[in-house]
């Protein structure tokens, strides 16, 4: 046999590429290769920023991203798109070795909406057991919950909240709902303990979990960090290998089956460079098309977010010792006509950063969970090293945004309580504004400006809130767009982003349906030994952050390939 000849070539090794290396080489008769542009974080040499609880550092500077990356989020006042940094892992672990760490399945109903959109097999029976199969959960038990998994899952009990936590819990129990303990089980409204990927206050990515020393010692398993795979290679329908890019050398590596899990923006371009995608777009760049599948890179989707800081009195803030911040996660029901139940969600965490500016402010998140806009996914050239254009188009559904302004307005009445700071005026929008986001960068210059600016937030309120108007919101204090429906409704436009959670653009469904990319196994339609195995598949958002529902996904896939080797 060819030396550069592998049973399964795996592409990408990110939160599902990670699964997909361990499920498959547990088969000691199949060859693997797992493929990462990143650098590796094998077990004894995670770099301590990987492993920290506080992961804020990470996505604010460009080691393990993929550097200049950016989407078109919403659209100003003129309609024209909000183009924003779109930060996607590029490192082993992918998402899993950076993201923040919220491990939420979902509700039930949104997996029985995937089999009902023509996912056959997808439904929440039908998910359970691979939810069940990842993970380790460390507080709960019972035929919901999974014992042996590589993904070990916990809380913070209340009792165990400190002020800020304690605070939070009460400010947001002014809704009515009621405490909860596990979001993961109970599939209710509620405010809940946040749940994370981590053991031992140490982020637990798919790199941890599933790329561990045994399974890196498989005589079967080849793990390649640090290397691109630029182009996929085609005999008609058939894969026959890729092209990858290591160290500045071109290497071509010969494939029975190749499994793309490059991630919701890579996935569909690398499929489009081949030759499988629209096929009058693809021949607009020259690409001859091999297999026209129109939904390659439509129904990208991602959940409409905004941020907010607040500044905290001093009893509130967390030591910079205690590493993990969040506190408090609410789901909860906009009501609005027409949309589901429990479609919006806050989370709450005790620091804004990791700087001294930081420590002094509250971070709230705000997404909706169930939005029903949605954007594409395009070549903006058959270049592997050209971007993807990708275009959210949040927003787009007016339901979104109506949404978006009431909980937003929710937010505010809600946080401005006594336990936590009863000064609406040190309530404010950071929604990680290009400012925001060089201030967050982790240097040198940055902790010296927010020694600076950090203490000068400690002067009476009516000074710091002048303080805030000027430096960090271009001088309109956010009561006054607060009070003004058409500024309010600007605001929300032009600062909404993505929270991270690119999915859909290979849509899993029936075969039958035009729009579909892949089957219910993963298998690209029209093609014979060609796989999609990552966010791209997902037909819709999960109400739940993707990570634990890609590392499901992932599992599920990985037992369909098993079957069929
Ligand atoms: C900043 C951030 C915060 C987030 N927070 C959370 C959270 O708290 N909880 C949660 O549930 N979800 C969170 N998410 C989302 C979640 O992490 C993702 O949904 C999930 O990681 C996606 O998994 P994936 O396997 O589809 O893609 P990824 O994990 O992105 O993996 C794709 C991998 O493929 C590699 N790759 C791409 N192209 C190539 C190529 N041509 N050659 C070789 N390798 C390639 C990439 O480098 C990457 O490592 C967050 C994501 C980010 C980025």
């Amino acid at each position: 046999m060819d030396e550069l000849h592998f049973d399964d070539v795996i592409v990408g090794g990110g939160s599902a590429g990670c699964v997909l290396a361990n499920r498959l080489s547990a088969d000691g008769s199949r060859r693997v290769l797992l493929i990462e542009a990143g650098m590796d974080t094998p077990p004894d040499a995670t770099p301590p920023e990987i492993l920290d609880s506080y992961p804020m550092t990470l996505f604010f500077g460009d080691k393990y991203i993929w550097p200049g990356l950016s989407a078109a989020a919403g659209r100003n006042a003129g309609g024209r798109p909000v183009v924003r940094a779109y930060e996607q892992a590029r490192v082993m672990g992918g998402g899993s070795s950076i993201n923040v760490q919220s491990a939420n399945r979902g509700l039930p109903r949104d997996y029985d909406e995937w089999r009902d959109l023509g996912a056959r097999g997808w439904g929440w029976a039908d998910v359970l057991p691979y939810f069940l199969k990842l993970e380790t959960d460390l507080d709960f038990d019972g035929p919901l919950h999974g014992k042996h998994g590589p993904i070990p899952i916990r809380r913070i009990a209340r009792e165990e909240m400190p002020e800020f936590g304690r605070a939070v819990g009460e400010a947001l129990s002014a809704t009515g709902l009621p405490f909860r303990k596990d979001q993961n089980a109970e599939f209710e409204n509620g405010i809940f303990p946040p749940a994370f990927s981590n053991s031992n206050d140490r982020r637990v990515s798919t790199a941890a979990g599933y790329l561990d020393a045994a399974t890196r010692s498989r005589p079967n398993l080849t793990i390649w960090a640090d290397s691109v795979v630029e182009q996929l290679q085609l005999n008609r329908r058939r894969a026959t290998g890729v092209v990858v890019s290591l160290s500045g050398q071109k290497l071509t590596v010969g494939a029975g089956r190749v499994v793309l899990s490059a991630g919701a923006l890579q996935s569909p371009a690398i499929l489009m460079r081949a030759g499988i995608g629209p096929g009058a777009a693809l021949q607009a760049l020259g690409i001859p098309t091999v297999i026209d599948l129109p939904g390659v890179g439509n129904n990208l989707r991602d959940h409409p977010a905004l941020t907010f800081c607040q500044y905290l009195p001093r009893g509130l803030r967390l030591p910079l010792a205690r590493r993990r911040p969040n506190f408090a996660a609410m789901r909860y029901s906009s009501d609005n006509p027409g949309c589901d139940a429990s479609d919006m969600y806050i989370t709450a965490s005790a620091r804004g950063g990791w700087h001294a500016l930081g420590t002094r402010l509250g971070l709230y998140f705000l997404w909706c969970n169930r939005p029903y806009s949605s954007g594409s996914l395009t070549l903006a050239a058959p270049d592997p090293k050209t971007y993807p254009v990708a275009d959210l188009n949040l927003l787009s559904d007016p339901r979104d945004v109506e949404r978006m302004i009431a909980s937003v307005r929710l937010l505010a009445k809600l946080v401005v309580h006594p336990s936590l700071n009863p000064e609406g005026g040190d309530f404010f929008p950071a929604s990680y504004s290009p400012r925001i986001k060089r201030l967050s960068r982790y240097s040198t210059a940055n902790r010296i400006v927010a020694s600076i600016l950090g203490p000068m937030l400690d002067v009476p309120a009516g000074l710091r809130q002048l303080l805030i108007r000027l430096v960090l919101l271009n001088g309109t204090a956010f009561q006054t767009t607060l009070a003004d429906e058409r500024a309010l409704e600007a605001f929300v436009r032009q600062s909404v982003f993505g929270v991270w959670h690119p999915v859909g653009t290979c849509r899993m469904g029936d075969p039958a349906d035009p729009m579909v990319v892949v089957d219910p196994e993963g298998r690209v339609i029209g093609s014979d030994n060609i796989f999609v195995a990552d966010a791209s598949i997902m037909p819709r958002l999960p109400t739940a952050n993707t990570n634990i529902p890609v590392i499901m996904a992932a599992e599920k896939i990985s037992d369909a390939l098993l079957r069929q080797s």
